[in-house]
């Protein structure tokens, strides 16, 4: 009993746009409410037919819409079915295409918001709908469709169920999608940032203390995301799965700690533990990318070898500390040899920041002999593998990985939030863009044109 009330304990967050509003099962919450436009036709964009008297956003600085019922105690979503199409058609995409929407997607704070199953619509040349469906399942078991997206954000918390006493309403946090209970065996063991505790709950979409989801529409059962779900005004989130942070902190500018800089950082500091003069290789150079950069700089690297296809990444990523470039394209001969003759038998340390197999080889392989360490941060599509020949590992390279840059969320990512109020780490040097949401196609055009690291996205000016 006493552990099923632990496992009740959540957290309710405002965040962002919210979708659907369901009282909790035991834990005796409720939250959300929509936060998709009801200006535009619904239609080829997918506009959902929110029920405007849910629209709460009553916390949200500057937001036109207003409860006229508490939502918290009240609220379903009444969403036409042709809209389920979009919805779903739209979450293949993002799992075909890959992180860079959902990354994308989920820069929000609150104030801010996105929807997972709006327009994206439009950007999907993807032909036939059933093998979309198929590929959803058959690319990423973890990619559960319908469901809201996002998991890089920061809010305030709205309010908590039961026994949560770390954060109170009011309190302002980041989301983690890497949980920390200060318990399990994983917490516990010195090892790893890896918490156990609502894993398996979280990668199935649901809550762990009912194995449910929060989310509905239509009485039909929406699942969450990674346990963050953070393109919605509101969501429900594990009390272990949230950071409280500085309440001075620009919501909209450290709800990057959700993710992406703290992993480049981590990587480097937490996972491969660079030294001062070491030479460090950096295969791909977006956000996760530069934060490596970042983070090997200031752990006094001497050489830092950016590496991309986008020449274009260059400049900025000179601003981040990468002091040489290199092209693949501009080479016929393999790139882990170009950085093997360019390093005297190899780098000390290399990042692939892709999430492409084929580079995690070259990374592996660019490291020189006898203690070359490799950090695998990028995600393949599930199924995916790597290799290489073992001859590399007897020789004493060494391969590792990396997840949330190895940073324990809820103990550290404050940290980091000072970090960056103390000026000591970049964030808003990643923000390329600010659009609002009715620019979102705009996003991505940007974001595949190359031209885009983090956009934030607001819902409402
Ligand atoms: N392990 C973890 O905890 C986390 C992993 N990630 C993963 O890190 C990866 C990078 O994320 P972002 O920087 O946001 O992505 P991004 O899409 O902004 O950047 C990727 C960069 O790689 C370059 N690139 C693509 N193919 C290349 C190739 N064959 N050779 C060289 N460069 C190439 C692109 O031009 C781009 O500059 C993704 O796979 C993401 O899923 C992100 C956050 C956390
Ligand atoms: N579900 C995928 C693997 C997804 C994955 O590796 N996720 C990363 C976070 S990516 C952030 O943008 C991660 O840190 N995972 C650790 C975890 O505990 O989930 C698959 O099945 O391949």
């Amino acid at each position: 009993m006493v552990h099923m009330h632990a496992l009740a304990q959540m957290v309710h967050m405002h965040a962002l746009g919210a979708v659907g509003m369901q009282r909790g099962a035991r834990e005796g919450i409720y939250v959300a409410a929509c936060a998709w436009m009801m200006g535009m036709a619904p239609g080829l964009h997918g506009d959902l037919q929110g029920r405007r008297d849910y629209m709460a956003t009553y916390k949200v600085a500057g937001t036109t819409w207003r409860p006229t019922r508490s939502p918290r105690l009240h609220g379903d979503l009444s969403i036409p079915a042709p809209h389920w199409l979009v919805w779903l058609v739209y979450g293949s995409y993002v799992t075909l295409v890959g992180h860079p929407v959902c990354r994308m997607d989920c820069m929000a704070s609150y104030k801010i918001a996105c929807i997972a199953w709006r327009p994206m619509a439009i950007t999907v040349e993807f032909t036939p709908f059933q093998q979309l469906i198929w590929d959803v399942h058959h690319i990423d078991p973890e990619g559960l469709f319908p469901c809201i997206l996002g998991h890089e954000a920061a809010g305030i918390v709205e309010s908590v169920g039961e026994g949560v006493t770390e954060v109170q309403p009011g309190d302002h946090v980041i989301p983690c999608y890497q949980a920390e209970c200060r318990e399990c065996k994983f917490c516990k063991s010195g090892k790893t940032n890896l918490c156990g505790k609502v894993r398996t709950a979280t990668g199935a979409g649901v809550m762990m203390n009912d194995r449910k989801s929060r989310f509905s529409v239509n009485g039909k059962p929406i699942f969450h995301f990674m346990g963050t779900s953070t393109f919605s005004q509101y969501t429900v989130v594990h009390d272990v799965s949230v950071a409280k942070i500085d309440p001075q902190a620009p919501l909209d500018k450290v709800c990057l700690l959700g993710c992406g800089v703290p992993t480049g950082l981590g990587a480097v500091w937490n996972t491969a533990k660079v030294e001062p003069g070491s030479n460090v290789a950096i295969f791909g150079l977006g956000t996760v990318g530069l934060a490596v950069a970042e983070g090997a700089k200031s752990a006094g690297a001497s050489r830092i070898i950016g590496v991309d296809i986008d020449s274009k990444k260059y400049d900025i990523a000179k601003n981040f500390g990468v002091t040489e470039f290199v092209n693949p394209k501009d080479y016929d001969k393999p790139i882990q040899q170009v950085l093997v003759d360019l390093t005297d038998g190899g780098v000390d340390y290399s990042f692939e920041c892709i999430g492409n197999v084929s580079v995690m080889r070259a990374a592996l392989e660019c490291c020189h002999k006898g203690w070359g360490t490799s950090v695998i941060i990028g995600v393949a599509a599930s199924g995916q593998e790597i290799s290489t020949r073992p001859f590399k590992l007897v020789t004493g390279r060494v391969w590792k990985g990396t997840a949330f840059g190895g940073f324990k969320s809820r103990s550290q990512v404050p940290w980091l939030v000072d970090k960056y109020m103390k000026k000591e780490i970049k964030i808003d040097e990643y923000i390329t863009h600010n659009l609002t949401l009715g620019d979102i196609n705009k996003a991505f055009d940007l974001m595949h044109e190359g031209g885009c690291l983090r956009c934030v996205l607001k819902l409402h000016e």
